[in-house]
């Protein structure tokens, strides 16, 4: 379970507070309007946003204080994160180390990972030479190889068209409960939520509102998320 007890997060001049428990293995969904919030819940979940007061653990572990890198937290971002410089390989193998050139080890679980996520063949590109969606497999690669125990998604895939990113969805979700992970992930779409989370936080007005199961949430919203779902 990841816990944030009474915590406050801090981006620039804005605070979000949070009070609430994610079930581990489990997919969250993040709702709510633009510039809610959401996206500093999942800061200060992965450390790059700072945490003014309360705590936040991870199975009984307390993380509060722990530098990003080391949380037991991968994330994947809309622009992917990819070094243009490197091949897809490259890139994909950098979740085991900060070698350019990997391993033998690295290099097969790298090959692995690219497989799994349809991108065996394109291994020696480099990411302009990718489309979107082939960009998105790349960092999705990338995440689980990291192999951290909760994968963080801030609408990877927004950029895709309507098809392909519920293809990525799916995929992604798929691969990463595979791998026993806990997904939280952050959509302006409660179609998104509706297909693949077991339950949604609700971000309003400076709060992050305690998980609810998805079908009650999008079909009794709690009032303040009411006008935003429509
Ligand atoms: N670096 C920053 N300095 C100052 N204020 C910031 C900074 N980053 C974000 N904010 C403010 O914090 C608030 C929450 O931003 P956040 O990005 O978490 O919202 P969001 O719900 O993810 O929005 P969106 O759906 O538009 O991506 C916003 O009002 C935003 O303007």
């Amino acid at each position: 379970m990841l816990w944030c007890r009474d915590a406050v997060f801090m981006q620039g001049g804005y605070t979000l507070s949070a009070d609430l428990r994610i079930e581990a293995g489990k997919v969250t969904a993040v709702i709510g309007p633009s510039g809610a919030g959401k996206s500093t819940l999942l800061g200060g979940i992965a450390g790059f946003v700072s945490q003014r007061s309360g705590v936040l653990s991870w199975n009984g572990a307390d993380i509060t204080a722990l530098p990003p890198h080391k949380r037991p937290v991968s994330m994947l971002f809309q622009d992917n994160n990819l070094f243009p410089h490197l091949t897809v390989l490259q890139n994909v193998a950098l979740a085991l180390g900060s070698r350019l050139t990997p391993t033998r080890d690295a290099q097969i679980k790298a090959e692995d990972m690219l497989t799994r996520v349809g991108l065996n063949d394109l291994a020696t590109r480099k990411p302009a030479a990718l489309s979107g969606g082939q960009q998105s497999r790349a960092a999705l690669a990338r995440a689980l190889l990291q192999n951290r125990e909760i994968m963080l998604m801030d609408e990877p895939f927004s950029a895709l068209g309507p098809g392909m990113k519920a293809e990525m969805l799916d995929l992604s979700v798929e691969l990463a409960k595979a791998a026993g992970r806990t997904v939280v992930m952050v959509t302006h779409d409660p179609a998104d939520a509706a297909r693949v989370a077991d339950a949604v936080i609700g971000v309003v007005s400076g709060k992050a509102w305690a998980p609810i199961e998805t079908a009650r949430f999008l079909n009794d919203p709690p009032a303040p998320f009411k006008e935003y779902l429509g």
